[in-house]
């Protein structure tokens, strides 16, 4: 199966004035976050309001960021939803979109039984072709895939390609870990702040947030282990915590939206039921994120 990569950031939806999907502006972040230093980009994740956005509007933003990215990062398109029917009508009709493979978040509201996931998330993998990253995100759905489901799913279908684990739970991470079925099965890490640690027990990559910002300073952080320097990879973890908890001030992507607003994009405030960007935020984070902003880092980077 082919490598989806290791630091991914699970990227905004940028709105035109009408508020309409500017795909354009998507294509522009999209390369601008490979350019950075990202494997790739999640389209309609949970930090690309995926839940926002129609299933017409889903398609032609992953046309338009698989199209700017080409063969130099990788794809992975929130396809599924709450149902499996619909989930699995999305996905096939994605698949003609160029994407390198989708994500499948676990179903939001309705609850479903860790039996329910088997069925939903196998049904999913046997209708398409493509690899499936699963998505475990409980404080937003409301429901926990298990460390032994997941296991029994990537026994069962050989294009389950690995998770995106956002419980914050290291017993968790280490559960999947144990209970890994295959060698080409990847932990993603879904939250930033929970990456050093990830790694320390075995997780491979991240699905981030910050990486909007800070994807070096993050790959840097996944060299640094890999080297044995484990003292760097703490720095670096200490040094970003404070973007990273900023970033969360109030419910994402509202911050990070702000954030590339603020790099020179276009992108709009986020849908409702979201709010703007609160102004007293804006304060307490300009300073968190102005030390990434690509001009600054140049001239940091010409100083050193
Ligand atoms: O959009 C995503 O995918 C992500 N969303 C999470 C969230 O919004 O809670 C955070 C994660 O790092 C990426």
């Amino acid at each position: 199966m082919r490598t989806l990569g290791r630091i991914l950031t699970a990227m905004i939806t940028p709105y035109d004035a009408n508020g309409e999907v500017d795909l354009a502006e998507a294509g522009r972040i999209a390369q601008f976050l490979v350019a950075r230093g990202n494997d790739g980009v999640v389209a309609a994740g949970s930090t690309g309001e995926g839940n926002m956005l129609d299933d017409d509007e889903k398609l032609a933003l992953f046309g338009a960021v698989k199209a700017a990215l080409g063969t130099t990062g990788t794809v992975i398109a929130g396809t599924t939803g709450i149902s499996t029917r619909q989930s699995i009508a999305l996905t096939k009709r994605a698949e003609r979109t160029g994407i390198d493979a989708i994500l499948a978040t676990v179903p939001a509201y309705v609850k479903p039984t860790q039996e329910g996931m088997l069925a939903h998330f196998g049904a999913i993998a046997e209708a398409t072709s493509l690899p499936v990253v699963i998505y475990n995100i409980p404080g937003r759905t409301a429901a926990n895939m298990l460390p032994a489901t997941f296991s029994e799913l990537t026994r069962r279908h050989p294009n389950i390609a690995g998770i995106k684990e956002s419980t914050g739970d290291v017993n968790q991470f280490t559960a999947i870990l144990r209970e890994r079925t295959r060698e080409d099965v990847t932990f993603w890490c879904g939250d930033d702040y929970m990456f050093l640690p990830s790694l320390a027990v075995g997780g491979h990559g991240l699905i981030s947030v910050a990486g909007h910002l800070a994807s070096a300073e993050l790959r840097a952080l996944a060299d640094a282990f890999d080297g044995g320097d484990a003292d760097t990879a703490a720095r670096i973890h200490q040094d970003l915590a404070p973007l990273v908890a900023g970033l969360f001030a109030v419910s994402n992507p509202i911050p990070v939206k702000w954030a590339m607003s603020t790099y020179g994009f276009t992108v709009g405030a986020c849908r409702s039921p979201l709010s703007p960007m609160p102004d007293a935020l804006t304060a307490t984070l300009e300073p968190l994120i102005a030390p990434y902003r690509p001009a600054q880092r140049a001239s940091s980077l010409r100083e050193a």
